[in-house]
């Protein structure tokens, strides 16, 4: 189907060059770093010690055990019954009505939603998806099934063995699937497309992605790898790290129980708030294309866990004392991470929730309001600062020999600048001289007083 009319988004990451390379480059830093953690120099820069030959990336064992996996999270993504209500009055209601969120017409009944079910955002053609709300008991299940396996007998310690053929088939995954979401959106309504993903150049948007939220019926691929396969992977691969370690030195160490127990808090949190993520840029601008489908089945699995991995082959001694002071880190980091996007989440949906009704805001021309005070009178971006304290604390426990350990650290933060230019750029254009006021009275976009 040809691209509509009008006004393109300006192209990103590079225009189609810089889509070809990180197509390239994403890949190999992945197994770059997978090969570094495993090495004895564990070296975040320079070659890896030795490349792998094709028998060590393909094991039919580990194609087996992936689709075993995501079909495993499809099945928990599909289980529990959904009763489907319409319409949802108290959603569409008030726009149509002129009101304001959290404001409803005079005698208009709330529908209210099936718990297991919550509604997106508005699309072009007015209409909401819904999406399950069941990732943290997908979580739950899946923790339930590993549990018996275990106990069954299945050898949790031998799948750190398997991380480099997994990776390639997580990889491989990744280019077919998204070849498919690139073929499926062609024959997508326009209406359907991402803005910023229909350039014309078959490389580029192939990269960021056509269609905005790919669907077969119910099932929402973007909504679905974005919290499962890759999430609930990540931890489950710090977990085989965990055992592995008790395995080959009697117990775990400590510092690799704090990463474990900081990531699974990280996960669990994410789960558990699940329906936040529907008012992301990710599900509400981003096409779905390989840079979304690599990041959330591949890269978030297999370099996420990195500090675990590192960890395995490099023990590092850590004392009470430095444990106390990462926790309280990680403890910072958290409470304004998990401060902020509530209070975020609470006024979009509900302005008038106590929690947030005696917060200063700017009025926009959009009938929206910009929070002034509170998390998001301090920076712009609090929820990006809570996140990169986490991440420091998620290194934290590799000691300071190594820099390797340090890698999520610094690509988080190019990430997130990133993602904050965009972010900006979006909300200038969709709110004008009110953003414009916004930055002049709150400063700072990451860090008080710094960026
Ligand atoms: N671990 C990882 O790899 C990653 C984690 N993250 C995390 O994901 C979370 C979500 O991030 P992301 O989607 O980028 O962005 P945000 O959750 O920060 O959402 C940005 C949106 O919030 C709204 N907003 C901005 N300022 C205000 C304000 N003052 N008052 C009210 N609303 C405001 C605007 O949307 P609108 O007005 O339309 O509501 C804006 O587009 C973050 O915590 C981030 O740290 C993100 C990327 C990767
Ligand atoms: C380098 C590369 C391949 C980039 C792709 C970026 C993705 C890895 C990230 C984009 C936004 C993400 C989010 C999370 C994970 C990483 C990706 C997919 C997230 C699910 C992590 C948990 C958080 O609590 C979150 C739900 C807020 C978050 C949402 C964004």
């Amino acid at each position: 189907m040809a691209p509509p009319e009008g006004p393109r988004a300006p192209l990103e990451f590079g225009g189609p060059l810089g889509a070809a390379a990180l197509l390239l480059l994403l890949p190999a830093t992945m197994f770059h770093l997978l090969l570094a953690a495993r090495s004895g120099p564990a070296r975040l820069l320079g070659p890896p010690a030795s490349l792998p030959g094709l028998e060590a990336l393909w094991s039919p064992r580990a194609l087996l055990l992936w689709l075993a996996w995501l079909g495993l999270q499809a099945a928990l993504y599909l289980l529990p019954a959904r009763k489907v209500r319409a319409p949802l009055a108290h959603a569409r209601g008030r726009e149509a009505e002129g009101l304001g969120e959290g404001e409803d017409a005079p005698g208009l009944i709330r529908a209210p939603l099936d718990p297991q079910v919550a509604e997106g955002q508005e699309l072009k053609d007015k209409s909401r998806l819904r999406y399950p709300i069941n990732g943290f008991q997908a979580l739950v299940l899946t923790a339930l099934l590993v549990g018996l396996g275990v106990s069954a007998g299945l050898p949790l310690g031998a799948l750190p063995e398997m991380l480099l053929p997994l990776a390639f088939v997580a990889t491989l995954t990744a280019f077919i699937f998204s070849l498919f979401l690139y073929m499926k959106a062609q024959v997508a309504p326009v209406s359907a497309l991402a803005p910023g993903g229909i350039s014309g150049n078959p490389i580029y948007d192939f990269f960021l992605g056509r269609e905005l939220n790919p669907r077969i019926c119910f099932f929402d691929f973007k909504y679905f790898c974005e919290l499962r396969p890759g999430l609930i992977g990540w931890v489950l691969i710090n977990l085989a790290l965990l055992v592995k370690e008790a395995e080959l030195r009697g117990s775990p160490s400590l510092a690799m129980w704090l990463v474990n127990g900081f990531q699974l808090l990280y996960v669990g949190d994410a789960l558990w708030h699940e329906e936040a993520i529907l008012t992301t840029m990710d599900i509400t601008h981003d096409g779905f294309g390989f840079m979304l489908a690599f990041g959330d089945i591949a890269w978030v699995p297999f370099t996420y866990s990195l500090q675990a991995q590192f960890l395995l082959r490099h023990p590092q001694p850590l004392g009470l004392p430095m444990a106390s002071a990462i926790c309280l880190i990680n403890a910072i980091g958290y409470y304004i991470f998990r401060g902020a996007n509530s209070q975020k989440n609470t006024f979009r949906k509900n302005p008038s929730d106590p929690r947030v009704a005696g917060l200063e805001t700017i009025s926009t021309a959009t009938g929206r309001k910009l929070l002034v005070s509170g998390w998001w009178g301090m920076v712009r971006h609090p929820n990006y600062l809570g996140d990169l304290i986490m991440a420091l604390a998620w290194s934290l426990p590799c000691g300071v020999s190594h820099l390797l350990p340090y890698f999520y650290l610094l690509y988080f933060t190019a990430l997130l600048v990133h993602r904050e230019a965009r972010d900006e750029r979006q909300c200038l254009q969709k709110y004008g001289l009110a953003w414009q006021e916004y930055c002049r009275r709150v400063p700072y976009r990451i860090v008080p007083y710094i960026y």
